[in-house]
């Protein structure tokens, strides 16, 4: 039953991981509707999204890969909320596909990882032009914001820190959109961290991990068998202090997702990072 508070939700990536995840919560909430599941896996095509996602029921929503008619369609639905596009594809499609949402008034809700500080910066002023809120979140999962506030707050006290992410080995980029986001809010503490303690020789290029902002490298583990995982590691004299988050269910950025499609319509611009709406 819709009324005229109802959400249309598309999700890109439907057949994926996240995005099978995506419909369940969807399908579940009671004031949003699946309008469209997009994904390019030619085997997915035409199935049900619902049946695709593990539901009892069909929902009626056939996966397509058809972007743009499904974005032109939302926006034409004048009886519900603004549309909302929840994306969880790869690196290499993100960029064009919220690019194509923003031009249709579509709002992007994005959990899609590996974009560059270049396309951020692309498509933030693509939607302040366009005034269409638009949310890019490297980590839907409440556990990491957590850990993202007390790895800011040892920062504090600790001069010496080092990131080590592990995820499944099905993952297209490296290092990982939120062991980024990690240090970039460790960068932002507005010190250099890991001074030299030695001349350092990488005997075997890479052995040191990613040097990233001021002076934090990040260590990328990649492994069947794990989901995703993160641990922001401290050292001072005599003493180590180790921030770790586990996942071991995707549905532990339901929350993180549902939020997000429901802050998105008050935002008129782009926001980066769950710590922002919560
Ligand atoms: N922000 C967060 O909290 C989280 C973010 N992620 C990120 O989400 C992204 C997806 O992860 P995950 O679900 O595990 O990946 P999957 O590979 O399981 O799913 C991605 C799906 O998107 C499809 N796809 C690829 N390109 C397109 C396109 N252009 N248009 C539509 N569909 C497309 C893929 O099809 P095919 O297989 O045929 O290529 C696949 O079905 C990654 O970047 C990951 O890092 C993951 C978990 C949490
Ligand atoms: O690919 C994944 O699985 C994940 N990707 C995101 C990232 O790159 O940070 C979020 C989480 O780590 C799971």
């Amino acid at each position: 039953m819709t009324n005229q508070s109802t959400i249309p939700v598309i999700v890109n990536g439907a057949a994926g991981k996240m995005g099978r995840e995506v419909i369940k919560a969807v399908a579940q909430a009671p004031d949003m509707i699946l309008m469209g599941a997009l994904d390019t896996s030619p085997e997915h095509q035409g199935k049900d999204a619902g049946e695709l996602a593990g539901l009892s029921e069909p929902l009626e929503v056939p996966i397509t890969n058809q972007l743009e008619p499904m974005l032109g369609y939302v926006a034409g639905e004048r009886q519900l909320q603004p549309g909302v596009m929840v994306d969880f594809t790869h690196p290499d499609a993100v960029y064009d596909n919220v690019r194509s949402a923003i031009a249709y008034g579509i709002r992007p809700v994005v959990g899609t990882t590996g974009l560059s500080p270049e396309q951020l910066k692309d498509l933030a002023d693509f939607a302040e032009k366009a005034s269409t809120g638009c949310l890019i979140i490297p980590n839907f999962s409440i556990g990491m914001v957590l850990l993202q506030q007390a790895a800011v707050t040892a920062s504090q006290y600790f001069d010496h820190v080092e990131i080590i992410e592990l995820h499944h080995n099905q993952k297209a980029d490296a290092p990982s959109g939120t062991a980024i986001q990690t240090a970039q809010l460790l960068a932002e503490m507005g010190k250099a961290f890991n001074p030299p303690q030695v001349e350092e020789t990488e005997k075997i290029p890479g052995a040191r991990g990613s040097l990233v902002d001021e002076g934090i490298r990040i260590h990328s583990v990649r492994l069947p068998g794990l989901i995703a995982h993160q641990e922001v590691i401290f050292g001072a004299a005599g003493q180590i202090y180790t921030l770790r988050h586990d996942t071991s269910d995707r549905s532990c950025y339901m929350p993180g997702v549902l939020l997000a499609i429901r802050k998105i319509n008050q935002l008129k611009s782009l926001v980066y990072g769950l710590e922002k709406i919560l």
